[in-house]
């Protein structure tokens, strides 16, 4: 629990969550559960000798494919539907701890389907897992079918063609794009987002996060996506902040992740104030709780704690993840209705 005094609001503070993937909410306690289970070799490093361990080794994580090449590791022990059933309802579970109303999560099909593991297996497992957290938490949901960028284009189409049923009944609402940034320019995947687009879904891409303006600019020129993921270094260009804020393209940023990443220095040094005052849509997630110290209310409490917003600004925030989300006007309504109250609550407190 953070030291301040929004605390107790920052957790009733409905939330809208737009960037967690799945996979990354794998916990090493899991890690063992599931390879024992499967009985699936771990490698033979030394922080793979126990749960402990391999945390100790997030905490030394110096860079975006330093996390990568031990995230995809860990999830060789995913193998049964089951398995995906599991995982993401123990995120659901603990989104809602969080104070999360609305979650759209990713998911990389390519790391288990190179794996041989059947995609249904995969999307099954997780769908089972957002249909109970409809039902049972009041939590609604969107799956987010995410290409690896540091894999063949090919596979990239591969894997959206063998995702057609699961488009066509609407389980997939959405296509991303993620992995080792730098290198695999947005571009190269131009094709493949426009086979999404022409079939209905939406579009998203991971994009400024370790990689300059130019991966921003193209995610929204070539892949017309309607929000980027990460975008911090859209500071970098003020010109592009304009257009953004006048367009109201959200960028869903992961504060935590940036500081296990060294994308940044620090909380504090993110540009979150300019962002407000240039009217930039901003959301706050956690990106891969099982990583990065914690889930979306570990994040907003991190910024709290940096940034010291007022009830005011958490509105603006928590309104433009609403805003932002893939919903309808009615479930928008109904959203910043709880939000509207909530803030009404805390402020007749005082
Ligand atoms: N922060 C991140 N950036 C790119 N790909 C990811 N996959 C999981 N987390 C990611
Ligand atoms: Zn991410």
């Amino acid at each position: 629990m953070c030291q301040s005094p929004l605390h107790p609001f920052l957790l009733k503070l409905p939330k809208c969550e737009h960037h967690i993937h799945l996979e990354g909410a794998l916990t090493p306690q899991l890690v063992f559960h599931l390879a024992n289970k499967n009985a699936i070799p771990l490698p033979n490093l030394p922080h793979y000798q126990s749960p402990e361990a391999l945390a100790a080794r997030y905490e030394a994580f110096d860079s975006l494919d330093d996390f990568l090449n031990i995230h995809y590791a860990n999830m060789s022990v995913l193998i049964t539907e089951n398995d995906f059933y599991e995982l993401a309802w123990s995120y659901f579970r603990a989104a809602y701890a969080d104070g999360v109303h609305h979650a759209e999560v990713f998911f990389d099909p390519q790391s288990h389907t190179s794996r041989s593991i059947p995609i249904a297996s995969v999307i099954n497992g997780y769908k089972r897992a957002l249909d109970r957290a409809g039902s049972e938490l009041g939590v609604t949901s969107r799956l987010i079918m995410c290409f690896l960028r540091h894999l063949p284009v090919p596979s990239a189409h591969a894997t959206f063609d063998s995702a057609t049923e699961f488009i066509h009944d609407g389980t997939i609402h959405a296509v991303g794009l993620d992995s080792s940034e730098v290198g695999f320019p947005p571009e190269l995947f131009t094709d493949v987002f426009r086979k999404a687009k022409d079939a209905g879904l939406q579009r998203t891409a991971h994009g400024g996060e370790e990689g300059d303006i130019s991966y921003i600019k193209g995610a929204l020129d070539s892949l017309k996506v309607d929000r980027i993921d990460h975008g911090i270094r859209l500071i970098e260009d003020r010109e592009l902040m304009k257009a953004i804020a006048a367009k109201g393209t959200l960028l869903t940023i992961c504060p935590l992740s940036n500081v296990y990443l060294r994308t940044t220095k620090s909380i504090a040094s993110l540009p979150l104030r300019e962002f407000l005052e240039a009217g930039v849509q901003f959301s706050l997630h956690s990106d891969d709780p099982a990583y990065f110290g914690g889930g979306i209310l570990n994040n907003y409490c991190a910024v709290e704690e940096a940034f010291g917003f007022n009830i005011d600004e958490w509105k603006t925030i928590a309104i433009a993840g609403v805003q932002g989300s893939w919903i309808d006007k009615a479930r928008k309504k109904a959203l910043v209705a709880k939000i509207e109250d909530v803030v009404c609550e805390f402020i007749s407190r005082d």
